[in-house]
């Protein structure tokens, strides 16, 4: 789904406007239908008591307006108005007149109320309506205070927009943040609803047209879109295809203490359709993952004492490699001087496109250089935050997708940056955020199955645009199958190699 800015939206609706000369109260009050409609499913079957906590901007103006159309279909509402009346935008005032016109109120919030408190928990909901898009510096005063007596009445919260507290382009919390259990947004969803804390307050997102015009929406240019299931869709397999219509594979990885990594990477791009893997580990390990590999290739090579690749098996893979088509280098390589030294000359000296990931990654650490020599070659990085921090990614001031962008234009690589809605991003700008997943998957082992699903997805030729994007939803998707069948604590990555197939052939066009 396309993901818009603040600005975009903003332009949106000054166009529909002014140019459409659709009234911004119709707007609004499209917008107030569409959250009046989810306290109503919460209510059940007998409409409630329900409270708004109404700002003074169009957000409040949703919320005055939502409060009215509770009113009218019986519920027991009160409105309260967080913030000075005489900041209200001339839209909230026309809706504030519209619920006296329906007999109801906007009153002025009083914290310090006990009886105010004590009728709130009477409620069967809430509605946040404090800030939208328009949110732009940290909150204070009255306003969090509203959010704090959202977040502890234990009631379910319908946020307007998007949660008070988060900002929209990058799902940052400005002081505090709602935690909505649902989030009704208009005409398209906002970054803010997905990655960063804003995926933690958003609860069940519904995205609702309120009339904007689908020309103006579809003019824009959308750089960043998350993806859903119905995104995923992988070529059906020729007839008459041959093991090498469906890519030559290589991974470099493993060490002594660190077997499983290159194997579960071997397995899930097995698991995954590659035609062909291949897999130089050093030779002290060779036999262990020989014997837990039957499809893939395993291969011995050059170690050093300490049990890790040594200088010399970067010109032998180097020569090996040459009838390859896509390698991954990292699974399980451990982090000593020499194994480094071997990925950075292999990176300087392959031409085909690279997957790093763990010490793969850890190798460039002070050799961005390396990284950046290999631009217009497809490389493909795969860290997890604090991998990513040791390449200069900053994640300090809570900005994953932009520093995700950030980081993909200027080294020219593709960056999967993993996590809660893992983020896709390219040089050109365009990310993709990751919708499936959960925290079952947190276990060692898991990133080695991405990697080994992005190898066997881009050595059987989809563009990277799809590989890396498809590859890291079917690897949340299997990883949500495993969790509804045994579970978050007990799935591990080998359940989630098992479930691959049934995954991927569900999404087979
Ligand atoms: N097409 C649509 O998407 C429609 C959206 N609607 C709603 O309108 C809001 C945006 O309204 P806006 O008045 O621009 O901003 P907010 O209501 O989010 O914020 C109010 C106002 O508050 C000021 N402000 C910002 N940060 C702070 C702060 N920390 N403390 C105090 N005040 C702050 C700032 O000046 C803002 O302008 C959108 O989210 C939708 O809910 C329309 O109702 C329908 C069409
Ligand atoms: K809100």
């Amino acid at each position: 789904m396309r993901i818009a800015t603040a600005e975009q939206m903003r332009e949106m609706d000054r166009v529909a406007i002014v140019e459409r000369r659709i009234p911004s109260t119709d707007l609004m009050e499209r917008a107030a239908a569409a959250i009046a409609d989810q306290v109503i499913e919460l209510a059940g079957d007998a409409p409630g008591r329900v409270v708004c906590f109404c700002g003074p901007g169009n957000n409040g103006g949703d919320g005055v307006a939502c409060a009215r159309l509770l009113l009218e279909a019986g519920f027991e509402v009160r409105c309260v108005l967080v913030g000075a009346h005489e900041k209200m935008t001339p839209d909230t005032r026309e809706m504030e007149a519209r619920l006296a016109a329906a007999g109801g109120r906007l009153e002025p919030f009083q914290p310090d109320d006990p009886a105010f408190a004590a009728w709130c928990l009477g409620c069967c909901a809430m509605v946040d309506a404090l800030f939208g898009i328009g949110l732009n510096s940290p909150m204070r005063g009255d306003s969090l205070i509203a959010v704090q007596m959202m977040n502890t009445c234990d009631i379910p919260v319908v946020a307007a927009d998007i949660p008070s507290g988060v900002e929209a382009d990058t799902g940052r919390v400005l002081g505090a943040a709602v935690e909505a259990a649902r989030t009704v947004t208009f005409t398209l969803p906002k970054a803010g609803h997905y990655v960063g804390r804003g995926g933690l307050c958003t609860g069940r997102l519904t995205v609702a047209d309120i009339g904007i015009p689908a020309d103006l929406v579809d003019k824009e240019d959308y750089p960043v879109q998350t993806v859903e299931e119905t995104d995923v869709l992988l070529p059906r397999r020729p007839r008459d295809a041959h093991k090498g219509d469906f890519g030559k594979c290589a991974i470099v990885g493993g060490s002594v203490g660190y077997t499983g990594a290159p194997t579960l990477s071997a397995r899930a791009a097995v698991r995954s359709g590659a035609g062909l893997v291949w897999v130089g580990v050093p030779a002290p390990v060779w036999p262990v993952a020989a014997a837990k590999l039957d499809e893939a290739m395993p291969f011995p090579l050059p170690a050093g004492k300490e049990g890790q690749l040594s200088l010399e098996a970067g010109e032998l893979i180097r020569h090996k490699l040459s009838g390859y088509e896509v390698c991954l280098i990292g699974p399980g390589l451990g982090r000593g001087n020499g194994v480094a030294s071997v990925v950075r000359h292999l990176l300087g000296e392959i031409h085909i496109p690279v997957i790093l990931d763990a010490d793969g990654i850890n190798a460039l650490e002070g050799h961005m250089d390396v990284l950046d020599g290999r631009q217009g070659l497809h490389t493909v990085l795969t860290p997890h935050d604090g991998e990513f921090a040791r390449l200069g990614g900053d994640l300090s001031g809570g900005d994953r997708l932009g520093e995700a962008r950030r980081f993909a234009r200027e080294h020219g690589c593709c960056l999967v940056l993993k996590g809660h809605r893992t983020i896709t991003a390219f040089p050109d700008g365009r990310a993709y955020i990751n919708t499936t997943g959960n925290p079952g998957m947190a276990k060692g082992g898991s990133g080695d199955v991405l990697a080994g699903i992005i190898l066997a997805l881009l050595g059987q030729g989809l563009p990277a645009r799809q590989a890396v994007p498809y590859a890291v939803w079917l690897h949340g998707a299997a990883g949500d199958r495993c969790a509804a069948e045994v579970g978050e604590y007990g799935m591990t990555p080998t359940d989630l190699v098992a479930t691959l197939p049934a995954v991927l052939e569900a999404h087979v066009k």
